[in-house]
């Protein structure tokens, strides 16, 4: 049994529609709650875990970081603990948010880390808790995720279309968009490796070509048909309250090269979310 927590998230909802697991949401495990997060898996003995929940609004964890390092540290800690203890993988999910932005390299998994903001800070603490947890991991970095469900930036630009004709859009923070559907099948090829005894460890996943924000939200305007006027402008120009790094671009090669994983095709997964929300008719 594939266990997932995570019912209604992203990568969550991607990884019901694509494997065969059993996903938890917040009713049947409370990630603000460590140890009924490790009793669950104590419970039902999975023979793998893939963690798909975490506290994702960048900008209210500046207020909640308690809460945030909670359920993105404490719980994963102790979800990784029970693995351990049952000798089983725990695949994980971070972030670029994990590094300064500095510079225009692509980042490699061995780069120094150090978080602008408090859901940076709470996620580095949940991959450093797993890495001493003692359990066989995968902690899979990726970036700027997008789906046809829940929050993220496609569905925030569209939304602004209905009502502007002409938006201001950082272009100073770089990065590479990664469609959730791809996210979820490389969690459950890395799944499916671990259980065939791989090694594990920290690896970078996210869509290329880089671009920026701004970059970013003309190429949905562009594929969705909408007139949309984007001027980029500096991170400046757009204060909020959690700073964001301004180089977020991942270096994906060390997952190419121990599972033949390579990037994903931002653009592709972006028509096909795309596709999916008209066929909704949102
Ligand atoms: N979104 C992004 O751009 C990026 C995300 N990531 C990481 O990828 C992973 C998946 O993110 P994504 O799919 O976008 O997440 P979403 O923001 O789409 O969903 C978050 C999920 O976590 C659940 N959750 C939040 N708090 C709790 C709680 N206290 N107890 C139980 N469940 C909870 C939510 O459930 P509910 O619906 O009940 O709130 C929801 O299912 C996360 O680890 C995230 O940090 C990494 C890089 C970029
Ligand atoms: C809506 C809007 C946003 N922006 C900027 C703000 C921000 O710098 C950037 C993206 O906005 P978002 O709020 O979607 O970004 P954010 O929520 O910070 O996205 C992040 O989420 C977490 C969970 C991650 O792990 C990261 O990889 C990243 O995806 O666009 C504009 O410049 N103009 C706009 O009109
Ligand atoms: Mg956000």
């Amino acid at each position: 049994m594939i266990l997932v927590f995570g019912k209604t998230g992203q990568v969550a909802t991607e990884l019901q529609r694509q494997g065969h697991v059993t996903a938890l949401g917040r009713d049947a495990a409370d990630l603000s709650d460590p140890q009924a997060c490790a009793a669950v898996i104590a419970d039902l003995k999975p023979s793998v875990v893939i963690n798909a929940a975490a506290y994702t609004a960048v900008d209210k964890a500046e207020e909640e970081e308690a809460l945030a390092q909670r359920i993105n540290a404490a719980s994963p800690g102790a979800m990784a603990g029970a693995c351990a203890h049952l000798d089983i993988p725990f695949l994980h999910v971070s972030t670029d948010y994990v590094f300064d932005g500095t510079g225009q390299r692509a980042w490699i998994e061995t780069d120094p880390v150090a978080p602008q903001n408090a859901y940076g800070r709470t996620k580095l603490a949940g991959e450093e808790a797993i890495r001493a947890s003692g359990a066989r991991h995968i902690i899979l970095r990726t970036a700027w995720v997008f789906s046809a469900h829940g929050a993220n930036f496609v569905k925030t630009m569209l939304r602004l279309s209905e009502t502007r004709d002409a938006l201001s859009v950082v272009e100073d923070q770089v990065g590479g968009p990664t469609p959730a559907a791809d996210i979820a099948a490389t969690l459950l090829t890395l799944a499916d490796a671990m259980c065939d005894g791989a090694t594990g460890g920290t690896y970078h996943y996210a869509g290329e070509p880089h671009t920026s924000w701004a970059g970013f939200a003309r190429a949905i305007f562009e594929q969705a048909g909408r007139d949309v006027t984007v001027t980029g402008i500096p991170s400046a120009e757009y204060p909020t309250p959690a700073t964001r790094p301004l180089n977020s671009r991942l270096d994906c090669a060390k997952l190419a090269t121990d599972f033949g994983i390579t990037p994903a095709d931002w653009q592709g997964g972006l028509s096909r979310v795309l596709k999916e929300l008209t066929s909704e008719t949102k």
